[in-house]
């Protein structure tokens, strides 16, 4: 079995965990320590083959550890180098104390550092250890080092950076580069951490790749390894080839957009027919907008159900531009046994009442996709959302399990989380993804998905990516339309 650790996410606990197993089996820590510490050095000198002075700053557990080491790698490649550490470093332990003592440098106090141009510092202060916020003394440092637009090399995380969150614990480097080790953590994609990270790198320090896959929950960074199984069969020619019939309900008539920006991603991305079920007031606006889409009048409760007798119709986006209220209620509730995606005004009208939408999801086991952006979450999920001490991953994956349906928790770190735990982060979209009518699209994207026979988590999952790429191709001047046009065949 081969065990992909390219896409895999382990928190830091899971990484403590997978530590223990590998000394347990056997495998010398210290030399461990050796491989993460000869990999920092290695990428510092790589990238910043010019550099006067290269600073390591040690903290006080292994992380610091890991910084001992490349401080007595680039030492010995002839580079000029300082050690400043926080704390004692006579009270160092384990591993750590061993690379402090073979290391010949010399240490100074960490709050004596001043930054100077043509400095390289390498950050080895915290890495998956850190507890809590900061002290003050080092938050400092920090800061003086960031306003000083030194570049920084991190040791595993930019220390300041919860692993587990991404989050920022009082303050963080802005790293240049991050060096983590085995696989990336969850603090490396999801915001700020990401941003704070610079450009990653996951080193092999060589445990061996199934102690790490046995810890590792099912969290990934979000590619085509995640659902290249099942995009195989949407692929003409193949036998599993269908592509389904997606219906998109449209807003009055003066919101008839969102709709038809759905529907014509929906038809871009595979979908074999889209239909348009429109309000009679807006039926005419729509058919002058509209080609290869088709229309149908559903503007009542009676004609949806009416329209709901054709079994064949397999999938429902409900939500853009639709309006917020009974009328979006009611609909989601009939649509709960068909594959739905219920995004904007369809979520929001959950504000109250959410419980029943819940329970008529679990019942139908029909495949809902969710996908609230930051303030739809908080009006749909208004507990999870307020809850601190949860990452961005943690609060899809409760609001997944409260509703029975595939969470697709938007915004630039977009997270894709089933009932069952499962989960994907997504770290292609470009900022400009972030335009009006972009949602609508990912919506249409994934209804297309569903229409051709995906189950809900990777269609949800493979959507986000492709519209990301969409993104990428369309360029920084990206409009929904442009969006559209640019969706590209799935891998
Ligand atoms: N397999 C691997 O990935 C390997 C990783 N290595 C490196 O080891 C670190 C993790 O080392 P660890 O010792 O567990 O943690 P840290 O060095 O990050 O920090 C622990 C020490 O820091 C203290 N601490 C924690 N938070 C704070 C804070 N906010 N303020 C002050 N001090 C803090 C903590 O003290 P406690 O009182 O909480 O115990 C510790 O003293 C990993 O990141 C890699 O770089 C190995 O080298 C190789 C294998
Ligand atoms: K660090």
């Amino acid at each position: 079995m081969r065990y992909a650790l390219e896409d895999m996410l382990v928190t830091p606990a899971e990484m403590a965990a997978i530590d223990k197993d590998a000394a347990d089996s056997g495998i010398d820590s210290f030399s461990l320590m050796r491989s993460a510490g000869m990999a920092v050095s290695a990428a510092a000198l790589r990238l910043f083959p010019a550099a006067s002075r290269f600073v390591v700053l040690c903290g006080p557990g292994n992380n610091g550890g890991d910084g001992y080491v490349a401080a007595e790698a680039l030492a010995g490649s002839g580079a000029q180098v300082a050690v400043y550490a926080l704390g004692d470093p006579n009270k160092l332990r384990g591993d750590a104390a061993k690379a402090r003592s073979a290391c010949r440098l010399g240490v100074i106090d960490l709050e004596a550092y001043q930054p100077q141009s043509g400095d390289i510092v390498v950050d080895a202060l915290f890495g998956a250890g850190l507890a809590r916020d900061l002290p003050d003394a080092v938050q400092k440092i920090i800061e003086r080092v960031n306003a000083s637009r030194v570049p920084v090399v991190a040791v595993d995380l930019p220390s300041g950076i919860d692993g587990r969150t991404g989050e920022v614990r009082g303050a963080s480097f802005a790293a240049a580069h991050t060096v983590t080790f085995m696989a990336a953590k969850p603090g490396h994609v999801l915001m700020p951490g990401r941003e704070l990270s610079g450009t990653l790198e996951v080193f092999d320090i060589g445990i061996p790749a199934r102690l790490v896959a046995a810890r590792a929950s099912d969290l990934r960074i979000n590619g085509p390894a995640v659902w290249r199984q099942y995009s195989g069969g949407l692929r003409p020619g193949t036998h599993k080839y269908k592509r389904g019939h997606l219906a998109v309900l449209s807003g009055g008539l003066t919101s008839t957009g969102a709709a038809r920006l759905s529907a014509a991603a929906g038809l871009v991305a595979g979908a074999g027919l889209v239909t348009l079920g429109s309000p009679l007031e807006a039926a005419a606006v729509n058919a002058s907008h509209l080609t290869a889409v088709m229309l149908k009048e559903i503007g009542t409760a009676a004609d949806l159900a009416e329209w709901l007798r054709d079994k064949r119709l397999n999938t429902f986006v409900l939500g853009p531009g639709f309006g917020v209220g009974k009328k979006a209620r009611d609909f989601a509730l009939m649509l709960c046994d068909r594959a739905l995606v219920l995004d904007a005004d369809g979520m929001s009208s959950f504000q109250q009442g959410r419980e029943e939408l819940f329970q008529k999801i679990a019942e139908s086991g029909g495949q809902v996709v969710m996908t609230p952006h930051e303030g739809e979450f908080a009006r749909l999920f208004p507990e999870v959302g307020a809850d601190t001490s949860l990452s961005k991953i943690e609060r899809a994956q409760v609001a997944a399990r409260l509703s029975h349906a595939v969470i697709v928790y938007k915004g630039p770190d977009t997270v894709v989380a089933a009932p069952s735990g499962r989960a994907v982060v997504n770290v292609d979209a470009p900022a400009w993804l972030a335009t009006a009518g972009s949602g609508d699209v990912l919506a249409g994207i994934i209804g297309a998905h569903l229409a051709q026979g995906m189950p809900a988590f990777e269609a949800a999952a493979a959507a986000v990516w492709r519209h990301g790429e969409a993104g990428i191709r369309a360029g920084r001047t990206a409009t929904a339309e442009t969006l559209v046009e640019n969706i590209s065949p799935l891998p």
